[in-house]
């Protein structure tokens, strides 16, 4: 099994080249959709963050309050790092599970999306490492128009994440999403066939955060 790693600053267009990636093939996990699960309610994680960060951190129907969460956490880097030391573990956990899952079934690439990959340290875990850029104007851009934040909201995302030269120095792979997204389709079929001329490699590291 091949077990490459996805990642790319905020609004770098990186679930939209995984869609590209799963309709190719492989097996993505997302780290993302593994942080919503490790914060359901029931969860040892949300039982942690309402204990660091009070009752408003979660909406009157239990589920966590992610607006409010993310106005207090990107403003702020010891509350940032106080977040990530709860649930980071918890998805490391959860991206092991299934890995193990896509081993047991004999899938040939598995993809983890993983934004805060080289952050945390993460890179050297995988067989290599595709990375999604685009400039941090656009991507500023692309976060006030799709996701309606203020500017200052998607300047301090922006601002939590390593900057793109860093990052660019690290990857296997670049895709550069600065043009129409319809280019992605070709940039992403390109990068497909190259991985698909790699040798299968097996990468047993624990990647838990
Ligand atoms: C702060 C939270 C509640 C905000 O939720 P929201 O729905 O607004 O954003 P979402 O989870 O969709 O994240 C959007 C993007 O923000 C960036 N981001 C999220 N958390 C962080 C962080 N701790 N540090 C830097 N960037 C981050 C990533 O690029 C991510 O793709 C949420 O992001 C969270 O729980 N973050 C901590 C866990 C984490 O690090 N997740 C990232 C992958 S493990
Ligand atoms: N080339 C492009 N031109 C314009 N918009 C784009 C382009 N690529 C992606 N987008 C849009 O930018 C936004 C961010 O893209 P996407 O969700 O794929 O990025 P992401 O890196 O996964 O973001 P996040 O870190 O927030 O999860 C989306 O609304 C997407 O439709």
């Amino acid at each position: 099994m091949l077990h490459l790693a996805l990642t790319g600053n905020i609004a770098s267009g990186k679930s939209t080249v995984a869609s590209l990636l799963a309709a190719h093939g492989a097996t993505i996990i997302d780290a993302d959709l593994l942080a919503r699960d490790a914060v359901r309610p029931g969860t040892a994680a949300l039982d942690a963050i309402v204990e660091r960060f009070g009752p408003s951190a979660v909406q009157p129907d239990g589920t966590l309050d992610r607006p409010a969460l993310r106005r207090r956490v990107f403003r702020d880097p010891v509350a940032r790092d106080a977040l990530n030391a709860i649930v980071h573990p918890a998805v490391g956990r959860l991206r092991d599970e299934q890995v193990a899952a896509a081993r047991r079934r004999g899938d040939a690439v598995v993809i983890s999306d993983i934004p805060l990959l080289f952050e945390v340290g993460l890179e050297h875990a995988f067989d290599g490492v595709i990375l999604v850029d685009a400039p941090e104007s656009e991507r500023l851009a692309r976060l006030q128009r799709d996701r309606g934040l203020l500017h200052e909201e998607a300047q301090a995302m922006i601002d939590a994440q390593w900057s793109s030269s860093r990052k660019r120095s690290g990857a296997t792979w670049i895709i550069d999403n600065d043009g129409p997204r319809e280019q992605l389709p070709t940039l992403v079929a390109e990068l497909w066939q190259t991985i698909q001329a790699l040798p299968l490699r097996g990468s047993s590291a624990d990647t838990s955060l």
